[in-house]
């Protein structure tokens, strides 16, 4: 049994459909990356899922309870950080503790989530909130995030402002408390930073699911490419596409599926074709970002 179901879940703001027939499942102890492009439906999902949102059709299951707008017992069970963590800018991180803890049946010990979120310490224990920098607040929302204990945990962006140092504390955390059975569906434009953490990813564009599988799997099947860079990547794209082949534009450059006769070689004597001066080329396996672009684009190509 899944912790968290999400069944044909739609939402429309007026006529804007934001999330279309969305159906996707986080088991125990699994970090889920929801990825897809801005506006996707990324932080709708998360807020529906959260009870922060309604929803049109469809349905929510968390823990065998059905997830309703503002008013889940479950979500006590739920930790989130979405867009901007709760802070009360006259309290110091201590007193946020403190305050999230009340009440709480269960919660963490303090002082040691304090220890590891990194809002411990001289420089930190006494400074209000409103004295925070950017991955100070980062930090602290995601300490109050984990501050109940819960089973399963929602994280908007939470490596936002954070030095690489503190990605690695909080990526440590996070797969800690994983390997303890928390599940978390986490959102990120970091790539990379997601690829490292992730064990399942759930790929969202124009609020319809176009994947959710195993991370290595998703990879894996990421084509062998090529990757090259002109002095004119559009023109590039459009000769590769006119030759018949698997073509897209990556970040600078364009990732061209090593299938049939296509090869590095092949590639080069393209450019030089067409007048373009290569600045780059390499041969290698798509990374997540790579993956992502091509299979946002192939959706593209369909709709
Ligand atoms: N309250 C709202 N009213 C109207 N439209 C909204 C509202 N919230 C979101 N949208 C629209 O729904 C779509 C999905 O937005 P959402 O914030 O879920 O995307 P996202 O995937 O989180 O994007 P990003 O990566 O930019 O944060 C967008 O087109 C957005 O403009």
């Amino acid at each position: 049994m899944s912790l968290l179901e999400l069944h044909h879940v739609s939402k429309n703001f007026g006529s804007y459909q934001a999330l279309d027939n969305v159906s996707f499942s986080v088991e125990p102890g699994r970090i889920v990356g929801l990825i897809g492009p801005n506006g996707a439906g990324k932080s709708t999902a998360m807020r529906a899922i959260t009870g922060l949102m309604s929803y049109s059709d469809g349905e929510i299951i968390f823990d065998d309870e059905r997830i309703r707008f503002a008013k889940n017992k479950s979500l006590a069970r739920m930790g989130n950080l979405i867009e901007y963590p709760a802070i009360y800018p006259n309290f110091t991180a201590r007193d946020h503790m403190t305050y999230y803890a009340m009440d709480a049946k269960d919660h963490a010990d303090i002082d040691e989530l304090m220890k590891i979120t990194g809002i411990d310490g001289e420089k930190f224990g006494k400074r209000k909130a409103k004295k925070f920098s950017l991955g100070m607040k980062q930090r602290l929302g995601i300490a109050i995030a984990l501050i109940r204990n819960p089973k399963f945990v929602v994280l908007d962006e939470p490596m936002n402002g954070l030095d690489p140092q503190s990605v690695r504390d909080i990526r440590a955390l996070i797969r800690s408390l994983a390997d303890k059975g928390v599940a978390f569906l986490i959102s990120s434009h970091l790539l990379d930073e997601l690829q490292r953490l992730a064990d399942d990813v759930v790929i969202i564009n124009k609020g319809k699911v176009l994947r959710r599988e195993k991370m290595v799997d998703f990879l894996a099947e990421g084509k062998t490419q090529v990757k090259v860079q002109t002095n004119d990547n559009d023109k590039m794209l459009a000769a590769a596409k006119a030759a018949g082949w698997d073509a897209s534009m990556g970040d600078d450059r364009v990732l061209i599926a090593v299938q049939g006769d296509v090869t590095a070689q092949k590639v080069l004597k393209l450019a030089t074709d067409e007048g373009l001066e290569v600045t780059d080329i390499q041969t290698g396996q798509g990374n997540l970002e790579d993956h992502l672009l091509s299979v946002l684009s192939t959706d593209a190509t369909r709709a």
